[in-house]
């Protein structure tokens, strides 16, 4: 791992309306690292994903990527860069084959190695597509390749649905196109929210697999996961949120048995999502909506993962 972080974020905020939903937080990351981010349900762990990857703009902080300030960078921009990411629900294009939704990972990435000047670009490539060089169609078959080589990662889970329809898909198979097509980008940071939210026991276990096996690629990778084993078996480091904070950081076990971590599971009862902007802790409970934790960890997570190391 080197020293200096790929990816830092510096004060991170964001507030919806009276809600601090993401309040001063702060995150790095260093090549090859893999850091988990946890908390219970509306901690601010999606907004704070979207708001690195830029598909939220931040009411105040910076995030560089290599040093590169790329602070509210629209979202295909940071594709181009390399920050792809996945998300909680999964998004794939349904219209489009397994292997069409691939290729658009790989066309970014050549997109953003092109030349960018204004009318002669665009136009070169017009005259491209049309007259289909050798050139160009032997760069086709190159990402076809790769793209096939891609979605062989998942086995035979998509390799006989290559041609398919992406809404003809299972839920699960969805999520693994997304993180395919996250793939092709070549990115230097993979972003994964809840990447086997949905999916059943074996399911979850397929997925660990293959995200064990992306880590072992030495990929830096950046995950929101409630499956607290998961968690505890593929991270470097853990960061806990609650309430738009970071409340605990360190080693996997270390966060796991942070006091201030199970106190954030287990003792809230009320939830407004986020902490009250004006700072007051017990507003949040005046909004006095139920928390929904129906697949936030339990307490008994926290003794079955793996003892007090
Ligand atoms: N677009 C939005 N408008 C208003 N409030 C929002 C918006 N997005 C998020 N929030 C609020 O911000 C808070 C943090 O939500 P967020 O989805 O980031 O939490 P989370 O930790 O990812 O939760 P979960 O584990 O349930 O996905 C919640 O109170 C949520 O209701």
């Amino acid at each position: 791992m080197s020293d200096q972080p790929i990816l830092t974020a510096t004060g991170i905020t964001r507030r919806f309306g009276g809600i601090t939903a993401v309040d001063q937080v702060n995150l790095h990351v260093h090549e090859g690292e893999f850091l988990s981010v946890i908390g219970p349900n509306g901690a601010g762990k999606t907004t704070l994903f979207n708001l690195i990857s830029g598909q939220d703009r931040m009411n105040g902080g910076t995030v560089t990527l290599d040093g590169r300030d790329i602070t509210n960078m629209r979202p295909h921009k940071m594709a181009e860069i390399g920050v792809a990411r996945t998300f909680q629900h999964g998004r794939v294009f349904g219209n489009l084959t397994v292997m069409d939704n691939v290729l658009v990972g790989c066309h970014t990435r050549m997109k953003a190695a092109r030349s960018s000047v204004p009318v002669v670009a665009p136009v070169l490539e017009i005259l491209k597509a049309l007259i289909r060089p050798a050139s160009v169609r032997a760069e086709e078959e190159a990402m076809r390749a790769e793209a096939r080589e891609i979605i062989a990662t998942f086995g035979e889970r998509l390799t006989p649905r290559i041609d398919n329809p992406t809404y003809s898909l299972s839920y699960a198979n969805r999520r693994r196109v997304e993180i395919a097509r996250a793939l092709a980008l070549h990115p230097r940071i993979l972003i994964l929210d809840e990447p086997t939210a949905g999916m059943n026991e074996s399911e979850t276990a397929e997925m660990q697999e293959i995200i064990a096996g992306l880590k072992a690629e030495g990929r830096t990778i950046l995950l929101i996961e409630h499956k607290l084993n998961m968690v505890m078996q593929l991270s470097d480091r853990v960061m806990a949120m609650d309430n738009g904070r970071v409340i605990s950081e360190g080693k996997p076990y270390e966060v796991r048995n942070d006091p201030k971590v199970i106190e954030a599971y287990l003792g809230h009862s009320t939830i407004g999502g986020g902490r009250p902007a004006s700072g007051d802790p017990d507003e949040g409970s005046a909004v006095g909506v139920a928390r929904t934790r129906c697949d936030a960890p339990v307490a008994g997570q926290f003794t079955l993962a793996g003892g007090s190391q």
